[in-house]
């Protein structure tokens, strides 16, 4: 008898371990592992999704207790050896349940939702109410949120007489793209004995008529037929009961992009300092050896072509080729160059694609017709077979680690899969992190430079004005003389300009003059954020939303003020300066539309706007010959964050937002305002020496016993209640203790940065430490305990972004 190992989708520590299931005759043979299957699972026996993850022959006395695997959803496996291997790596080093990481390696178009389904066994037996519930139907899906309270007890009860059965179904989130398509049915002669007969009466309708009986051959879209030609679906619904046409449905293929819009392009000559960087890698490529790159190259130094190379050196000798950026970098642009370069066998994927463009990118990569993969985080896992090399462009960024289970970087993930397949990685970069410098110059990692600009083009001059200074100049808080004098100058020359703030709304908080208070979201301790055109306050924890107070909600009086400024304040006090000026503002709240993002940056790149206002989203990749001023709003936000990276994440985004600025013929300036100008990562910043900044941040972190001279991890706990929250932390620190050798250092436990997130108390606590062999057995055995504390909710991070 055939026994099925099944990971199943109960994202819990109980249910973290393959279930048995029998495989039924009718399976035989079907069946292989790397499938998604539906089972019944627990005493409700519930339908739900699982992985196939083993089959074995077992003696048929051994099965008889054993469920039985329901259905088959796969015809292939969704996930090959490779992904299995890579989830129980992942599991075990990312302290992840492995459903959740067998699921983050598939889109969400497979992972199966499992619905409610009611259906009415006894329609005599139930009262109208629940009939009218049915309607003509025999089965409803059931969202007991969306029923009265009274409807839903009603249900109950049917259900327990019997005259109402529960039923549980899974189905994929997406499924093939199906559209209608329009087949002509009448001879040119007999559309046109219609028309004289004025038996069809619309006028568009005749049309169609027409222009189908003369390509005999044609099926057209129905809706384009509806866009070209005005007749409506009405119509083309009577015309085809009439038999005058054919109504029918075809799968197409959703596509990531267009290929129509974007020009190819052919390989630039590489100048000598990219040439001497591409053989090296490309050396690596035909050896097939996991080697993995640092390439360290200064902003507007020609990584992105020498990568476009690789990926061409990859393809010739027939293998895959895997670029990663971070989200925001999937710019137009770089879109454009890739696809531009190797065409439709280009797959793309991005959190932009609607669920079912995914799901074709996946399948397209999945099946072998997409060779060149280009992707953000997770398109780590892209299902590529044969991989030849893998860019991980923007090494630095922290978009790479994701920040719920599993918590991986993508990284190590890259690293991972290149030992896999013996390929070469490059991890590139103008601001590396410090841990990838490090092992860089440890020779863990092969260490490229490139540490000019193309054509010697000079990097921009950078200036850093003052703000307490300034401040007695400047009627403004927010701009000083210097940068409303260096925007104007460039609008007067048309050229265009990049001004970064990074933080969006219009103003931070709202306080009240009379007696101080702070309005702060009712789930978070976070004040609410004023959010002026939708006139609304936003917690940007949470969500929530209120009303603006129009007087303070604690002592009524009418002197309420708001602080702080967010990129809205920023746009209209920049259009009242500057009333001509076309400004274009990108942050989250105007990219939340799909393609909002990329037609921003459209506009900006056609010159049809003069000023790109943002958040963080602004700061990487973008390559604009006209933007000759870069200015930095407030460079101390980040920098104020209680954090062992600020400073260095500080830098990494000053020097990377400079680096927009003069790329090409026209000469670059950057002005950065600042209330710390003396503090070393705005100073390192403004000579933009990333090696400097190195050395000094390095023996900081040297000092305080920080990464990359410690592994870090941290254990946090959240709570509806605090004090279980602390007692628990509390006990674990006590037993840590026990265990970790002197040489280890415990910070905490305290509270995190926010102590409070919807209504659940947060605190932590972090381990330095360089050799701890006990430490990872303990906190796997911590985690299978921690199924006993129902309450409290615990979370492991190996190597945090962020220490808040
Ligand atoms: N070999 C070459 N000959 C001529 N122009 C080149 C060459 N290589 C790159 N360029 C041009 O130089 C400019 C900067 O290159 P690119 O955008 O690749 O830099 P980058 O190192 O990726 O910068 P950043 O880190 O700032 O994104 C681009 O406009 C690019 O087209
Ligand atoms: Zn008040
Ligand atoms: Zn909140």
């Amino acid at each position: 008898m055939q026994v099925a190992a099944v990971i199943v989708d109960v994202p819990a520590r109980q249910t973290d371990r393959p279930f048995s299931y029998v495989v039924g005759s009718e399976l035989s043979g079907k069946l292989t592992v790397g499938m998604r299957v539906i089972v019944p699972f627990g005493r409700g026996n519930r339908l739900i999704q699982g992985f196939v993850v083993g089959i074995t022959e077992k003696p048929l006395a051994e099965t008889s207790k054993l469920k039985k695997i329901s259905e088959v959803q796969d015809l292939t496996p969704v996930l090959n050896p490779e992904m299995l291997a890579l989830a129980d790596w992942l599991a075990a080093t990312t302290f992840s349940f492995k459903i959740s990481c067998l699921q983050t390696m598939i889109p969400n178009g497979l992972r199966g939702k499992s619905e409610k389904i009611v259906r009415l066994l006894a329609p005599e037996k139930v009262d109208q109410s629940l009939k009218d519930f049915f309607g003509q139907k025999a089965e409803q899906q059931l969202q007991p949120a969306k029923l009265s309270a009274e409807l839903f007890r009603k249900l109950q009860q049917a259900r327990n007489a019997g005259s109402v059965e529960l039923l549980y179904q899974v189905k994929d989130q997406a499924r093939p793209r199906q559209v209608r398509v329009v087949q002509g049915l009448l001879t040119t002669q007999q559309a046109q004995a219609l028309k004289k007969q004025q038996r069809a009466n619309a006028h568009q309708l005749l049309n169609v008529l027409d222009f189908l009986a003369k390509n005999p051959q044609i099926t057209i879209q129905q809706q384009q037929l509806e866009k070209q030609i005005g007749v409506s679906a009405a119509t083309i619904r009577t015309a085809a009961a009439k038999q005058w046409l054919k109504v029918d449905y075809q799968v197409v293929k959703r596509s990531a992009y267009d290929l129509t819009t974007i020009s190819a392009t052919t390989a630039k000559k590489l100048t000598s300092a990219q040439q001497q960087v591409y053989q090296q890698v490309a050396a690596a490529i035909q050896q097939q050896t996991a080697t993995s790159f640092l390439l360290e190259g200064v902003t507007g130094s020609g990584k992105t072509e020498i990568y476009l190379q690789l990926m061409a050196a990859a393809l010739a000798k027939k293998q895959n080729a895997l670029l990663l950026v971070p989200e925001i970098s999937l710019t137009p642009q770089m879109v454009a160059q890739v696809v531009g370069r190797f065409g439709k066998q280009v797959a793309l994927l991005h959190s932009g694609l609607s669920v079912g463009e995914r799901l074709d990118e996946w399948r397209r990569i999945e099946n072998g017709s997409a060779t060149i993969i280009v992707g953000a985080r997770s398109a780590v896992f892209a299902p590529i077979k044969n991989l030849g090399i893998i860019i991980l462009d923007e090494e630095h960024e922290s978009s790479y680690a994701q920040d719920n289970m599993p918590r991986y970087h993508a990284r190590d993930v890259a690293l991972w899969r290149s030992r896999y397949h013996h390929c070469p990685v490059v991890l590139g970069s103008a601001t590396p992190s410090l841990e990838s410098r490090a092992r860089a110059q440890k020779g863990v990692y092969h260490w490229l430079q490139l540490p000019e600009r193309i054509n010697t083009r000079p990097l921009p001059a950078v200036s850093l004005v003052d703000m307490r200074q300034a401040a007695q100049t400047s009627h403004d808080s927010d701009f000083s003389n210097e940068l409303l004098a260096a925007i104007k100058q460039r609008l007067v020359k048309q050229e265009q300009i990049i001004l970064l703030l990074n933080r969006r709304g219009y103003a931070t908080f709202m306080m009240c003059r009379q007696c101080g208070f702070v309005l702060k979201c009712p789930n978070c301790d976070i004040s609410l954020t004023l959010h002026k055109d939708q006139q609304v306050m936003k917690c940007h924890y949470c969500g929530h939303e209120e009303p603006i107070p129009r007087k303070c909600p604690a002592c009524g009086s009418l002197k309420i003020r708001f602080y702080g400024t967010g990129t809205q304040k920023i746009q209209e006090k920049l259009q009242k300066y500057f009333a001509t000026a076309r400004i274009l503002r990108m942050d989250v709240d105007t990219t939340r539309r799909k393609g909002a993002h990329q037609q921003i940056l459209q506009r900006f790149g056609r010159h049809q706007a003069d000023i790109l206002l943002g958040t963080q989203m602004i700061a990487k990749g973008l390559d604009y010959p006209d933007v000759t001023l870069v200015g930095v709003l407030n460079a101390d936000t980040s920098l104020s964050l209680p954090d062992f990276r600020a400073s260095e994440q500080t830098f990494q985004l000053l020097t990377q937002v400079s680096g927009r600025a003069g790329r090409a013929k026209k000469e670059g300036k950057v002005i950065i305002q600042t209330f710390n100008p003396q503090h070393y990562a705005l100073q390192f910043a403004k000579k933009q020496d990333y090696e400097k900044f190195y050395a000094y941040e390095m023996r900081l972190r040297h000092q305080g016993d920080y990464p990359p001279y410690y592994f870090t991890i941290q254990i946090a706990v959240n709570a509806v209640s605090e004090p279980a929250a602390v007692k628990y932390l509390f006990k674990i620190a006590h037993e840590l203790k026990q265990i970790l050798s002197p040489e280890a250092k415990l910070l905490g436990p305290v509270p995190q940065m926010i102590l409070r997130i919807k209504n659940h108390y947060r605190y932590h606590l972090i381990i330095k430490f360089k050799h701890e062999p006990q430490l990872l057995d303990y906190l796997h055995h911590l985690l299978e305990k921690s199924q006993q504390q129902k309450a409290v909710q615990l979370i492991i991070i190996r190597e945090p972004t962020n220490f808040m």
